[in-house]
């Protein structure tokens, strides 16, 4: 059996009903998401792009058209994919009473991992923070709260991470370190990537780029 896994969007079509109002997002979507494989996704506000993430990650599903999750050559349903995917946010999400050390570490307390302290302190290392093991999020800057995210998606090995602006609230320079930062994690641990984002330059470094554009997704690259 061939070993794939993979994220199939087929066909896809989203709206929402507010009241007498019909929101249409996109039509006919359809789109591949290989795990060894950057993907990015830019498009105007609104269009749909954070819509079109929650697809794919399972969290919704599609009006019409299917969403296909396969791990290891076998299809599994969306509640099962949930266990294998990561997420990183534009607002960071670090719980604020929790040191640097216990954010990290969380995700791996939860699943009953042992050493998952010290799997977090390494993680700290490998980002640089070592010496903010028990500083709180908001002893932190932006940058150095971001990349405690980061790093708090890839602990748990997951399969694919969507990231949804994960550069929106930083300024240019520390965006492009928090954009290397993430790309390298994913190289460097065959996990795929998605990321939703207004950052052109952020949108090129992927392998695959999409615009969401007129109800539908046009290749960039
Ligand atoms: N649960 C919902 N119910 C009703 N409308 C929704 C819901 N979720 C999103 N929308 C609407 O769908 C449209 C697309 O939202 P979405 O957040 O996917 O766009 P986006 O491209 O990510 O925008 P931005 O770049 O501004 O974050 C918006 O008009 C939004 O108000």
């Amino acid at each position: 059996m061939t070993e794939q896994t993979c994220i199939e969007l087929q066909a896809v079509s989203h709206s929402f009903e507010c009241g007498a109002e019909k929101i249409h997002l996109f039509d006919d979507v359809s789109l591949k998401l290989h795990r060894d494989c950057v993907t990015s996704i830019v498009g105007s506000s609104g269009a749909g792009k954070s819509s079109l993430l929650s697809l794919a990650a399972g969290l919704e599903s599609p009006t019409s058209g299917d969403v296909i999750f396969t791990k290891e050559g076998v299809s599994v349903t969306p509640e099962e994919y949930r266990k294998h995917i990561g997420f990183i946010f534009q607002q960071f999400h670090l719980l604020p009473e929790m040191d640097a050390l216990s954010n990290l570490a969380l995700p791996l307390r939860l699943k009953g991992v042992s050493q998952a302290d010290e799997k977090a302190a390494d993680w700290l290392a490998n980002i640089g923070l070592q010496d903010r093991a028990h500083h709180k999020p908001s002893q932190l800057s932006g940058g150095e709260q971001q990349r405690i995210a980061i790093a708090r998606a890839f602990i748990s090995e997951p399969d694919y991470i969507f990231a949804d602006e994960p550069t929106g609230n930083l300024d240019v320079r520390t965006g492009a370190m928090i954009s290397d930062l993430m790309l390298d994690c994913a190289q460097e641990t065959g996990c795929g990537l998605i990321i939703v984002t207004h950052s052109r330059v952020l949108a090129e470094k992927a392998t695959h780029c999409f615009e969401l554009v007129n109800r539908g997704l046009e290749v960039l690259s």
